[in-house]
């Protein structure tokens, strides 16, 4: 799908494929010492919305092993070295510190399409810059579906999902996967805390088919020295993508985790033509707005 994913099964199967994409990011990174942060996470969520009482979640800021919570606008829990959760009911105070040789990232597909993401991080630090992978919304919400329906395989089917009426072409904009989609309406929140130039948008199709130049212009964003080039990538043919070359911590090759790029459910033509159209006027503002045409049409 392609990092704005907020579907609780979603972040199941991310779940599965974290480690081996925080461990990349890791390896690519290491000799620049650049630091991941462990992922921050809204504690609810992690524990799959339970609403229960705040007596016991916290105390002098550390989660008890009960974990509790209020409400999931309230609680952020970051799991720290040593195995234990540290909370607080803001993401201030839970990033690890970071050097003057290190950069703190943190990698979380939601934040672009959640309202309340931007102004919390802008509370944070304004000086934050972000990386936001963006791909053909079309071929997203396919993707999108495609990974549900591996979790859930009684869904309806896509063209069920995607129209409230499709002989009128009326798209739902309230299924999540078609929603994500509409890029423009989520960069226009962003843009309230946040300068365009803080922002870089990384296209999911160059990313494919030119890894190392994508991801040097990532480098040049961060401000890094380009060390992550076309000597590190290989082309996978059973993945049909490309892979790393050897990560640093080990002799072998390295490929995405096996939910990343699978075959995606054959979608009616005439279906994906309509979503074209229903796209097109968001994806030009979207271009306009970020000066690039990422050619989705
Ligand atoms: N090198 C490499 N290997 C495998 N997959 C690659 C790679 N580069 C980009 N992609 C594309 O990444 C898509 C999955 O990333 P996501 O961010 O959507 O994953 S997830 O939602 O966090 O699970 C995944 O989308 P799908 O093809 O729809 O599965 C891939 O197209």
């Amino acid at each position: 799908m392609l990092s704005v994913d907020d579907d609780d099964d979603d972040d199941e199967d991310e779940d599965e494929d974290e480690d081996d994409d925080d461990e990349m990011m890791m390896m690519m990174y290491e000799k620049q010492k650049v630091y991941q942060a462990a992922t921050v996470v809204p504690l609810c969520k992690t524990l799959n919305h339970q609403l229960l009482s705040s007596e016991r979640y916290v105390s002098e800021n550390r989660c008890l092993h009960e974990y509790r919570c209020v409400s999931e606008d309230r609680l952020w829990c970051v799991l720290d070295t040593g195995g234990d959760w540290l909370c607080s009911d803001s993401m201030i105070g839970l990033m690890p510190r970071t050097l003057d040789s290190q950069i703190t990232m943190e990698k979380t597909p939601s934040y672009f399409v959640t309202h309340e993401a931007p102004r919390r991080i802008a509370t944070m630090s304004q000086d934050t810059k972000l990386i936001v992978v963006v791909r053909n919304p079309v071929t997203r919400a396919i993707s999108d579906y495609t990974q549900t329906l591996s979790k859930k395989p009684d869904i309806p089917s896509f063209e069920e999902l995607a129209f409230k009426n499709r002989s009128q072409g009326l798209v739902d904009t309230s299924w999540n996967a078609i929603r994500i989609g509409m890029y423009i309406l989520h960069l226009e929140n962003w843009l309230q805390y946040f300068r365009l130039s803080q922002i870089h948008f990384v296209s999911g199709e160059r990313l494919i088919t030119d890894p190392a130049g994508e991801l040097g212009r990532v480098q040049d964003f961060l401000g890094l020295k380009r060390i992550i080039t076309d000597k590190h990538f290989y082309f996978n043919r059973t993945k049909g993508f490309p892979c790393l070359k050897k990560p640093e911590s080990s002799s072998t090759p390295r490929c995405l985790g096996k939910s990343k790029g699978r075959t995606h459910v054959q979608i009616d033509q005439e279906v994906i033509e309509q979503l074209r159209d229903f796209y097109r006027p968001f994806n030009v503002k979207f271009y306009e707005m970020v000066g690039h045409d990422f050619r989705w049409d």
